[in-house]
This record gives structure tokens, sequence and C-alpha cells, in this order.
């Protein structure tokens, strides 16, 4: 066969993997003629090359830090997020490989319910906090889950990675998967008849919007109607859709508790107004294809295997490491108050929104055959807590006293307090919060401490003395 010798001697090289020995050895070798040397250096060059492009498609895998703290880390986290939306074209990182036979298998094996009646559901950002948490427990429960997230880096990505772990071990298949990548969707719904769609993948963080506001519009904008796109005009049955807002479309509105009644029509954010414009989308879908759509607004989601970037997470690690950390207060030196919601309180109201969601009534040629569920609910607390209340729980859970800056709120889209009144998801399904900020934030750190490796024995004993433990900056390297 023509140049079989010089494909062997690719092979061989690429298992060794020193360019230069390989063409070192060929070039040594006098079996090859001319022409054949010439193409042995050229596929030794685009292996290279192909070497280079997928190191650069994977930085998350090099990285481990969390970047937030520079606009040039932003940047950088904001150009992978965007290059994050290639990655399943290279096929998937995890055990089994995008499109075969044995992913088609692995889909349908993972989205296949246990339990008579059972869901069938695709979660979208499944290795994220809350959709790991739906994830687990709607495998718990019987459901049958196929997860997909994009590991974006806009946070640690080995904890991503951890939760896909997790998620594995409990047969939850999660695929390195971008919500824009129609296709991908579309093959998942050919692989699999999915009841409902948990669609939590988004582009969170209230602030960060300032500093990359594209990929807001990428993931909650056009990626919400990637979803909306494929489940109203491809999937057969249409499934029915719940899916994540926020708090932060009451934005600027004064009147407290929110209601889903009050206006939201002011939001103080671009993440907020992308959530806001998700819900006008979410209208027209369910209008035009019979669509059912529940959107549920988060109110400041919190736990164990929570979302780094968030103040309660990130103030956990300043405290630990003994950095500052910084405290924002009104205009008129009121603290900020939010109202913590503990991630358990947020999944039962996850579950509770899939099981009375209602069908879809459209047909996959675009015929609505009749009005379908459209339903909005808040999943808060209903009692919001200054966040120097929060610092103090924490600080007295860590056993350290925070080394607090107090500075005027910025104008970053932040709002003074969130407060909700949750009477709709109460009445519908029976949503009632039952966590405290003390007893949710000390599951939160008990994960931390474990999760992080922390000297737990020194952070307990200093904990149950009322002392601060000794300053110390402790290594945050992740329990696998
Ligand atoms: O409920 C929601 O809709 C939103 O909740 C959080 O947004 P936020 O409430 O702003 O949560 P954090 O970023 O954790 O901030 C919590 C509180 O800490 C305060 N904070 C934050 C950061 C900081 O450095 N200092 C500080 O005082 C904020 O002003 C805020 O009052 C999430 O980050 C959003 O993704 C989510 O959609």
């Amino acid at each position: 066969m023509p140049h079989s010798g010089v494909v062997d001697a690719a092979a061989k090289g690429v298992k060794l993997g020193g360019g230069a020995l390989m063409v070192r050895r060929v070039a040594s070798g006098k079996l090859l003629s001319a022409s054949s040397h010439l193409l042995f250096r050229a596929t030794i060059l685009a292996t290279l090359c192909l070497v280079c492009l997928f190191t650069v498609h994977y930085p998350s895998l090099l990285s481990h830090s969390f970047h937030l703290s520079s606009g040039a880390a932003a940047n950088g986290a904001h150009r992978a997020a965007s290059r994050s939306s290639h990655r399943s074209l290279l096929g998937s990182s995890s055990s089994v490989a995008y499109g075969g036979a044995a992913w088609e298998k692995e889909v349908r094996r993972s989205a296949a319910p246990r339990r008579d009646g059972g869901l069938s559901v695709l979660v979208t950002g499944a290795a994220g906090f809350v959709g790991t948490h739906c994830s687990l427990a709607l495998r718990a429960r019987g459901d049958g889950v196929v997860g997909l997230d994009n590991f974006n880096s806009y946070y640690d990505p080995s904890l991503k990675r951890a939760r896909q772990r997790l998620l594995a071990s409990r047969g939850v298949a999660v695929l390195d998967a971008d919500i824009n990548d129609a296709a991908l969707l579309e093959r998942l719904f050919d692989a699999a008849r999915f009841t409902h769609v948990l669609h939590l993948a988004a582009q969170a963080g209230v602030r960060y919007a300032m500093r990359a506001p594209q990929t807001y519009v990428a993931s909650n904008v056009a990626g919400l109607v990637s979803v909306f796109e494929v489940a109203a005009k491809h999937a057969d049955p249409q499934p029915a859709i719940v899916w994540a807002s926020s708090s932060s479309v009451y934005g600027l509105n004064t009147d407290a508790p929110f209601s889903e009644e009050h206006r939201t029509d002011q939001p103080a954010s671009l993440y907020a107004a992308t959530k806001k414009a998700g819900e006008a989308i979410a209208h027209a879908y369910n209008h035009i294809y019979g669509l059912s759509i529940t959107g549920l607004r988060f109110f400041t989601v919190y736990g164990p295997w929570g979302r780094p970037d968030m103040a309660y997470f990130s103030f956990a690690r300043s405290i630990v490491a003994g950095e500052p950390i910084t405290l924002f207060r009104t205009a008129d030196g009121a603290d900020a108050r939010r109202d913590f919601t503990y991630i358990d309180d947020v999944v039962k109201g996850c579950l509770g929104a899939l099981d009375t969601a209602g069908k879809s009534t459209g047909t996959k040629s675009g015929k609505k055959r009749g009005p379908a569920p459209l339903r909005v609910y808040n999943l808060g607390n209903t009692s919001p807590v200054p966040v120097t209340r929060m610092v103090a729980i924490l600080e007295k859970l860590l056993g350290k006293k925070a080394n607090k800056r107090v500075v005027t709120m910025p104008s970053n889209g932040d709002v003074p307090f969130t407060h909700a009144n949750v009477s709709h998801a109460a009445r519908d399904f029976g949503y009632r919060p039952a966590t405290s900020l003390d007893a949710g934030l000390r599951r939160f750190v008990d994960w931390f401490v474990h999760y992080y490796k922390l000297d737990t024995a020194k952070i307990a004993k200093g904990a149950a003395a009322g002392k601060p433990a000794k300053r110390k900056s402790m290594a945050m390297s992740a329990a696998s």
C-alpha cells in the first residue's frame, strides 16, 4: 500500500510524542523516497497543528484557578467561554465520543427512567451548581437524566469536572456540549424521547456582565432560543420545559416581598435584562408553538458544591486565606440584604415545577393544538438576611475573622435587597423553603473544608472554642 510506512512511522511518532525525534528516525531510514519524506513531514506538521489546536480548545483542563480577580483574567475567561462553544465539534472529553452508536446507547441508558411513570429529563448546565443537585435528585427518585454542559472556565472547571464525576457515579451521563450546538441537540432528541427539559445552562453572575456582556447574550438569549427551537420544531413529542430565570428581573422594583405580579421592566444589570428577555422569549414560544414553559426565579441559591464566584463562597475562601473581603453598602449606609435560598429547597422547587409542568401541545411540524401552560415562579427563602450577617456566620463556622473592607455599592448592576413571596409556588407544587441561613451555611462549610482538604481539626477547634484559627495560608487543592 503506498505510504503505509509513512503512516506507520507517523502513528509511532504520535505515540512517542516527540516531533523532532520522529523526523530524525524517518530521515535516517533509507527506505522512503524523497516524495514520501516530504509527505511524512507534512503529516507531522499537521499532527502538531492538531495537537496545538486541541490544547487551545481545552484551556480549562490546564487551569485550576478561579479567575475573576482581574480584568485580564476575566477577558481570558470570556474568550475561553466563547471558545467552549466549539468543543462539542471536537467530540467529548468524557468517556463516550459524540455521535456514534456507543454515544447513542449511553444517551438512551442515561435517559431511561427506572420507575413506572418516571420522567426522562434533559438537564442543561448539569455540571453547574443547581444542575448537579437537580440531576442527583431526579436520578435518586428513578427518573432518567441526561446532562449537558460546556464546562467553560467562568469559574474553576475542575469543580465542574468533579461534579460530573459525582453524577457519573450515580449513573448520570453529562456530555460536553454547548446549548448553541443545534445539531447536537437534535441528535440528542433523536436518540431519546425526553419528556422534560430542565434548562439551567446560562451565563450567571450579576456584576460580571459589565466585563463580558456578549457571553450573556450568547448563553442566556441565543442559547435559550436554541433550546426552545429544538424543543418546538425537532423533538417528537415536544417536551415540557422548566428553565432558570432569576430574582434579578425585579431590578429596581421597590415593592416587597417580590411577587410574580410585580413589575419586572427595570432591570439593573445586563444579566437581569437577558433573564427578562428570556421570559419574553418563553412567552413567544409558548404562544406560537404550544410549548409548556415554566420559568423559575431563583433567589441567591447557595450550598455545598456551590458557585465559587458567589459572595458566600468567595468570602469563605478569602477568610481562610486571610485575604480581605469587600462588603457593599447602599448609599444611605444600609447593609445589602439577600433572600439566600438553600440548594435543597430550590431542588424541591425545581422537581415540583417539573412534576406539574403539563404537556406541550404542539407538533414537530410547528402546529399548535391548543394552549399550553406558561408559568413563572419565585423560588426564594422569604427571609432576607444582611450580607454582614452571612459573613458573621461564616466567621463563626470557619473559626476565623474576616478582614472586611466596606465600600459604597458601586454602580455595577447590584441591587440593595431581594425578598421573595413564594405563595404561587406553595399553592401549585407545595414549595416550602425550610432551611435557615445558619443551617445551610453549616452544610456548605462542611463540604467546603472537605472538598478543599482544609485543616478541619484546626478550623473546627477554633469554631468550637469561639476563637479565630491561626491566620495561615491554606492550600485550596480540591479533594478528588
Ligand atoms: O438571585 C439571583 O437572581 C442571583 O443571585 C446571585 O446574585 P447575587 O444575589 O448578586 O449574589 P452574590 O454575587 O453572591 O452577592 C450576594 C450579596 O453579596 C454582596 N457582595 C457581593 C460581592 C462582594 O464582593 N461584596 C458584596 O458585598 C452583593 O452586594 C449581594 O448583596 C447569583 O450570582 C446570580 O447568578 C443569580 O441570578
